[in-house]
């Protein structure tokens, strides 16, 4: 469904006469009866009694705004104004002055940080501006939080915890059951904001939303599922239990490129255990954070438990008083792993529990007994969440020299079809990139392989701002930046090869190690690969494999510790044994036997 609209045109700006060649200007206002933010214009330009002349320009503008726009009409002769049209995509929120993100409940957009409940500004007064990557629109501000806001907020989350701690696990389990139905109820709001901050596509934005509630359904069973043991006792008249206990406050630190799905794997198993948090959320996506931790608070999680930290400027000292301050008992963080390997140092002074999901760069392996359309399908799956901001992305793509050019010709022909653009317009399957620096990486990658003998299949070229046209590359040698290091982009990079044993080798060169895929038709050759690739997670002939239900994470320089699963649940407590003696009358000495 689309909105349609006629806009005004309210000056010709210049109009030559010289030859019929020349452009002309002309200023418009558009005018739209419903509250639309993106306009599509097409404009007709009447000549009197001949064929109207269609041009279509296609930008962004606000409702009612003013736009000058150079076309090239054929109408010198022409006494007639054109006519500009525009439609307004359905996915596009309905925006109001004091609904500024169009959601269907404003107050879910929160531009403060969260200290003990309470909705903060920073100690100093400072604030950052967060845009909308599709167009470059300032959406918001949040404070420029500072470090002594920062040791507030530890100190908060330490207070807290001393009763946090004492919740049972029935009340626990209760608050993320209510977190998870407030999930459900405002998916389509967690998904405007996703679209709104990080600029994925609209669909890949509502499938995250609901990715992330599976999170909190699982961490709702998991608060019932915290058990210990009992050990069998070598001491006469001991008994030997285990208890898990929550480990203390955690600084939670999330990435951009998840805004709702890392906050809530996070934020899950550590409500779930009885642990508060401090959480540093990206400049770059704040919003949909702050909007959980508001459905967090409707849930009825306590004042204190979730204190978030909301900074740009102050980010090195912020991360390093996260990664030392002695009443921080774990890290967690997701993030590249130059950055995970500093926090870690940091964090190695007072050995505070870490887990670190960080960069991957996945090989994906297609050999020659493939079933291709799975492999393909699989690929696509793989490959471009996310417009390839993912860090399970796979990276390298090593496909076997008999079904190369087949497996090419099918992965081109789909990833040809993708529409690129805003998030919220209609059709659109990838939309730009987080950063200007994410595009140049994919433009720098394919420039060094192009010069290395690489061919672009399919795309290759940049759109508006950080637009990247999903791209295909065949012939890619093995010695290029792209298979030295993550392109986090929408770049398939294709490497022949002709043996296992060698691409077995070459997709273990990796210093990263976090997900490894491959297809083949083999039961022997898919227990043999499996066993062999240095990675966290394997997908074997699928190429999705992020559930709430799995232990994600990696090996090598991916990081260690995992999230989701149960095993994410042990990253958050402790284990302690209880050995329980009795009075020394009633304890049995053990049999003696001749
Ligand atoms: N594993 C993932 O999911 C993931 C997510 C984002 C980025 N990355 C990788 O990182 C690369 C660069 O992206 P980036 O520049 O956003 O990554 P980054 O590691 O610089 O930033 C990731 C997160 O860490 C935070 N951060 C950065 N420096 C910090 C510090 N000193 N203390 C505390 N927090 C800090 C950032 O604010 C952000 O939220 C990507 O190309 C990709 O390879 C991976
Ligand atoms: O990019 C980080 C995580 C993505 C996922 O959970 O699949």
């Amino acid at each position: 469904m689309t909105r349609q609209g006629k806009g005004q045109i309210i000056s010709v700006l210049k109009r030559s006469n010289i030859n019929n060649k020349s452009p002309f200007y002309f200023c418009m206002r558009l005018i739209s009866s419903t509250p639309t933010r993106l306009i599509r214009t097409s404009c007709i330009a009447t000549k009197t009694s001949s064929t109207p002349q269609t041009r279509t320009r296609t930008f962004i503008t606000r409702t009612n705004s003013t736009r000058r726009l150079r076309l090239p009409f054929n109408t010198s002769t022409s006494s007639s104004t054109p006519s500009v049209y525009f439609r307004a995509m359905s996915n596009w929120p309905k925006i109001t002055s004091d609904n500024p993100l169009g959601l269907d409940d404003p107050t879910l957009f929160i531009q403060a940080g969260i200290i003990n409940g309470e909705l903060v500004q920073s100690s100093d007064g400072k604030t950052f501006d967060v845009d909308n990557p599709a167009t470059g629109e300032i959406i918001g501000k949040c404070p420029d939080m500072t470090l002594s806001d920062t040791v507030k907020a530890i100190e908060t989350a330490a207070s807290t915890f001393k009763k946090f701690r004492l919740t049972t696990p029935q009340q626990r389990h209760q608050w993320l059951i209510n977190l998870h139905k407030l999930f459900e109820q405002n998916v389509k709001d967690l998904a405007r904001l996703i679209v709104w901050e990080n600029g994925k596509s609209w669909t890949d934005a509502f499938a995250e939303a609901t990715y992330a509630g599976t999170y909190i359904d699982w961490y709702a069973g998991e608060a019932l599922r915290t058990h210990g043991e009992t050990i069998p006792c070598s001491l006469p008249g001991t008994r030997n239990f285990t208890v898990k206990q929550p480990i203390g406050v955690c600084a939670l630190l999330v990435p951009w490129n998840f805004p709702a799905a890392m906050i809530a794997r996070k934020v899950g198993p550590a409500l779930a255990t009885g642990c508060t948090a401090v959480i540093k959320v990206p400049a770059e996506t704040p919003f949909t954070n702050l909007a959980i931790m508001e459905l967090a608070k409707r849930a009825g999680v306590p004042k204190g438990v979730l204190n978030v930290i909301t900074t740009d400027a102050n980010l090195q000292e912020i991360g390093k008083e996260l990664t030392t301050n002695p009443l921080i008992k774990k890290v967690s963080f997701t993030g590249s792993t130059r950055v995970g390997k500093m926090l870690a140092g940091n964090a190695s002074g007072t050995l505070k529990k870490m887990s670190l999901e960080l960069g991957g760069n996945a090989p994906l392996i297609v050999f020659d007994d493939a079933d291709l359309p799975t492999a393909v399908a699989g690929t696509i799956a793989s490959k471009f969440r996310g417009s390839g901001q993912t860090c399970v992305c796979a990276n390298r793509i090593y496909v076997h020299d008999k079904v190369y050019d087949e497996f090419a010709k099918l992965l081109a022909e789909k990833v040809g079809a993708f529409k690129v653009g805003p998030g919220f317009d209609e059709g659109v399957t990838h939309g730009p990139l987080i950063h200007k620096r994410q595009a140049d990486k994919v433009q720098e990658h394919i420039d060094d392989a192009v010069s290395k003998g690489a061919k672009i299949l399919v795309g290759g070229k940049r759109g508006e701002r950080t637009q990247f046209q999903p791209t295909v590359l065949t012939e890619v040698p093995d010695d290029c930046l792209i298979t030295a290091e993550e392109t986090f982009g929408p770049l398939a990079a294709l490497i022949r090869f002709s043996s296992e044993e060698e691409v077995i080798e070459l997709a273990n060169k990796s210093e990263v190690g976090l997900a490894g895929y491959f297809f083949s038709q083999d039961s022997d050759r898919i227990w043999r690969v499996a066993d062999a690739l240095e990675v966290g997670m394997v997908g074997a002939n699928t190429g999705a494999i992020s559930q709430a239900i799995i232990p994600f994470g990696g090996t090598k320089e991916s990081g260690y510790g995992k999230e989701g699963g149960h095993q994410g649940t042990e990253e958050y407590l402790v284990t302690k044994l209880i050995a329980l003696g009795t009075a020394s009358k009633n304890a049995q000495a053990p049999p003696s036997f001749d």
